[in-house]
């Protein structure tokens, strides 16, 4: 689709076509920091880290690191971060790192450590009549200009209250993770006002990237990183100047390949990608099987259809894409099913992000996924059976594991004890 057609204006207005100049200005006249934050040291993290920090003339690149331990891992370290191609590794140092420990949370709160540890008879009710609590290290208040989210969708939450004093208005937020409703999330529970809301710009990763340890990732899989600013609610000017500047910067990666696209466009492809994810991650995690297993099964060929047909027609329905051309055909079944089976033995060999989350007992996307096509159908009046049978037994096998893994864990609350776990409990 043509990027200005799409009600977003003179395309020559349009941030999309923006290039990253040497010192690009807000419109105060006042310099854009090209500081970048990162939050997430995962595959992706450390690929968009080393890809920017392999650019000439890079921009200042920080890693909020969560935990301690990995802080001083980092500082035991030589202080790269390496990504092997193709055979070769190459290792990129100049990076500042600071420690964003998340708090604890429970029933969607932030909790004390005692609390977490002790529960109150009723948590949720308990909980829900408390003031959110300060997080481990709310005393360092520099600003942060751009922040780069790599952290899994259910992490986001904690992630980002770590750092919340840090954040405002001025702020740019680049959102680079799988599902669908984590900004609606963000608002809801972090910047609940538009006035003082950061500008959030979001990517769809096709990139193959696996961690091969703390610091450590391989790219095994060129792709690309789509991406598109989401226009500022209530605001004249839709699209800040340092949220363009960004993009430029990001675009400027030859390794990233980051191609911006309008809101219209980024919303399919996000859902295509969604549609992709909830047949193949929890098919392969019910399964326990690489991506390739659930090619030439007649019988998982019936239950991808099974989840396609509801998939299919909640995104049919959806108001957002109402005045779209093609959505029907783009989203019909077959389309979606031809698309599946495509990425699925593309990346025949691969251990789904899902499945692998399952496998260590940690909790997974499936609420961003299959989760969120249950909630949008109950808007827009479908009732999601099949998608709402394999979110709970995803859940209900990510938990059988993670019990049987804490039976195996001696439970020593030291001095200077900090919870392995951060995240929320589903
Ligand atoms: C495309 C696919 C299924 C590749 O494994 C993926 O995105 C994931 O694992 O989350």
């Amino acid at each position: 689709m043509d990027e200005g057609s799409d009600g977003q204006g003179n395309p020559s207005d349009n941030p999309l076509h923006k290039r990253d100049s040497p010192s690009p200005q807000d419109r105060s006249g006042s310099r854009i920091s090209k500081k970048i934050h990162i939050i997430g040291t995962g595959s992706i993290g450390k690929l968009v880290a080393h890809s920017l920090r392999s650019l000439p003339n890079p921009p200042p690149v920080t890693l909020l690191l969560h935990k301690g331990d990995n802080k001083d891992a980092w500082d035991a370290s030589n202080r790269t971060i390496s990504i092997t191609t193709n055979g070769i590794t190459v290792s990129r140092s100049g990076f500042d790192v600071e420690l964003a420990r998340t708090g604890w949370r429970s029933h969607g709160k932030q909790v004390s450590l005692d609390e977490w540890i002790h529960p109150p008879p009723d948590p949720g009710a308990a909980l829900a009549k408390q003031p959110s609590r300060p997080v481990p290290d709310a005393d360092n208040t520099d600003p942060i200009a751009n922040l780069i989210v790599t952290v899994k969708a259910p992490q986001t939450i904690a992630a980002l209250e770590a750092v919340r004093q840090r954040l405002g208005p001025l702020t740019t937020i680049c959102f680079l993770q799988n599902g669908m409703g984590i900004v609606d999330e963000v608002n809801k529970e972090i910047f609940p006002d538009p006035e003082t809301r950061p500008q959030y710009l979001a990517g769809i990763i096709t990139h193959g990237v696996t961690s091969d340890g703390l610091f450590t990732a391989t790219h095994a899989g060129q792709g690309s990183i789509s991406m598109c600013i989401i226009p500022r609610e209530g605001k004249e000017d839709k699209y800040s100047a340092s949220a363009a500047a960004l993009l430029a910067i990001l675009r400027r990666s030859p390794t990233l390949t980051v191609m911006g696209i309008t809101p219209t466009e980024f919303l399919q492809v996000q859902l295509e990608k969604l549609a992709a994810n909830a047949i193949i991650n929890p098919l392969t995690s019910l399964i326990d099987a690489n991506n390739g297993a659930i090619l030439n099964n007649n019988h998982l060929t019936r239950a991808i259809r099974l989840l396609l047909g509801e998939i299919s027609l909640v995104i049919s329905l959806l108001p957002e894409l109402k005045d779209v051309p093609n959505v029907k055909r783009r989203f019909s079944t077959q389309r979606l099913e031809w698309m599946v089976t495509n990425l699925a033995r593309g990346t025949a060999a691969n251990v789904s992000s899902m499945l692998a989350d399952v496998r260590q007992g940690k909790q997974t996307e499936i609420n961003y996924i299959n989760g969120y096509i249950c909630r949008r159908g109950e808007e827009v009046g479908v009732t999601c059976f099949m998608n709402y049978l394999v979110t709970q037994l995803v859940k209900g096998k990510q938990h059988v594991i993670d019990a049987e893994h804490s039976e195996e864990l001696p439970l020593a609350f030291t001095k200077n004890f900090e919870a392995p776990w951060t995240l929320s409990k589903q």
